[in-house]
């Protein structure tokens, strides 16, 4: 085959662009898996082994802990943090963790609730994984969970767009769009080929079948906005759906968010030439790259524990049961009043107010609100073990 058949089959190799009634072009994917079928080189095999022995590795660290449940929490609120601010949102985890404490400072920007709605999309898609297959259906549902009234909540959560939208500078016209997806009769059946796909029993690597399930669900673009975030989502579900992870500790949007440019320059290629085997190589190094620095926050995390645990003993006498107590509460909550440690360990408030002061006293909790009444402490040095990967 000549070069210039070759790069015509291949830019057909994902799909093409159509001519709609209206003068525009928009693209019509091809259905899932790529035909001419992807040719995994011997590179990126061992990268894909790689990434899988992370994940590997990442899971059995999460399984190990004495109570994984407890630690899951702010790998939730950091994938969260993060997804959503690729583009947009300026939450960051601190004000995602004031905001479900319920503190409301002036500062607070709007738009934290959008993250907020993205741990509930995320808790309740995987709670939702036990009675339904990841399918259109619970999509559909992520979707309306992700926008209940925030931005976006006018353009119909839950529903497949109705109207042509496209990808470009935001406010762009048709004309000046980058990228334009398929029109929306199509969408429905783009999804329902995507859902089967995902159900096939091709032998392609699960984690070859995630990466290329994420690019072509933001090529259909099904919704009229969110569509980054639930594919992303989609990504975390999946590896839990498929037991390759027991729990969604894997915050890939923190290499996403980094290579930003990349990951929209791959996506719009795998459209244009049919690059997918490019795409699921930088896939793969951000699932390696993020499952490494997710196991070693779980190393940190138990040393931190132990460390903490030893200095409650060593300090707290009597009272080191209940300093325990809100040592593990603390690890799904980590922003208490004194109140909150009093119905904790059911006690007085003047012997919590005493608890948290000792707890403060040895450097497990910081008093942060600079206020004398309603004051709130943050179980900090946790915090921060989730902070170096946010900015
Ligand atoms: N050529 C492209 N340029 C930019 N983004 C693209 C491109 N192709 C696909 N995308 C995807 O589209 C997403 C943006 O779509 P949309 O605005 O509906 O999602 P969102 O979740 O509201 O926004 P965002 O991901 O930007 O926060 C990007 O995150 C990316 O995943």
């Amino acid at each position: 085959m000549g070069k210039q058949d070759r790069q015509f089959r291949d830019s057909q190799r994902a799909g093409r662009y159509v001519s709609q009634p209206t003068g525009y072009r928009a693209f019509v994917p091809a259905a899932l898996p790529p035909d001419p079928p992807l040719e995994i080189s011997a590179d990126l095999n061992v990268l894909l082994s790689q990434a899988n022995l992370a994940l590997g590795r990442l899971d059995g660290s999460i399984q190990t802990l004495p109570d994984p449940d407890l630690f899951v929490y702010m790998y939730v609120r950091k994938e969260a943090v993060l997804s959503s601010q690729i583009e947009g949102t300026q939450s960051s985890l601190q004000d995602v963790l004031a905001a479900e404490a319920k503190i409301l400072t002036p500062d607070r920007p709007r738009d934290v609730d959008e993250v907020v709605n993205y741990v509930s999309a995320m808790n309740e898609g995987l709670a939702r994984l036990a009675e339904l297959p990841i399918s259109v259906r619970l999509i559909r549902e992520i979707h309306a969970k992700l926008l209940e009234g925030v931005r976006g909540s006018h353009l119909t959560p839950g529903e497949l767009r109705t109207s042509q939208n496209w990808i470009g500078p935001a406010g762009c016209t048709l004309d000046e769009a980058i990228f334009i997806p398929p029109p929306p009769h199509e969408v429905a059946q783009h999804l329902a080929e995507l859902e089967r796909f995902l159900h096939s029993d091709s032998q392609l690597p699960l984690l070859v079948k995630i990466g290329l399930a994420h690019a072509q669900f933001e090529t259909i673009h099904p919704f009229l906005d969110g569509n980054g975030r639930v594919g992303r989502l989609l990504i975390t579900l999946l590896l839990c759906e498929r037991s390759v992870l027991v729990k969604p500790v894997l915050y890939l949007s923190y290499y996403f968010k980094r290579h930003r440019q990349a990951y929209y320059d791959h996506l719009q290629s795998i459209r244009d030439e049919g690059t997918w085997e490019r795409w699921l190589t930088f896939f793969m190094h951000g699932v390696l790259e993020v499952s490494q620095q997710a196991t070693d926050t779980a190393r940190e995390i138990l040393e931190l524990r132990e460390s903490h645990r030893r200095a409650i003993t060593d300090n707290l006498g009597r009272a080191a049961g209940n300093g325990y107590r809100v040592l593990e509460h603390l690890y799904e909550h980590p922003i208490v009043s004194v109140n909150d440690v009093k119905g904790l360990i059911r006690t007085t408030y003047p012997a919590a107010n005493e608890l948290v002061a000792n707890l403060v006293q040895i450097g497990i909790l910081q008093e942060f609100t600079g206020r004398t009444r309603n004051r709130r402490f943050r179980y900090e040095e946790y915090v921060q073990l989730f902070h170096d990967t946010e900015n």
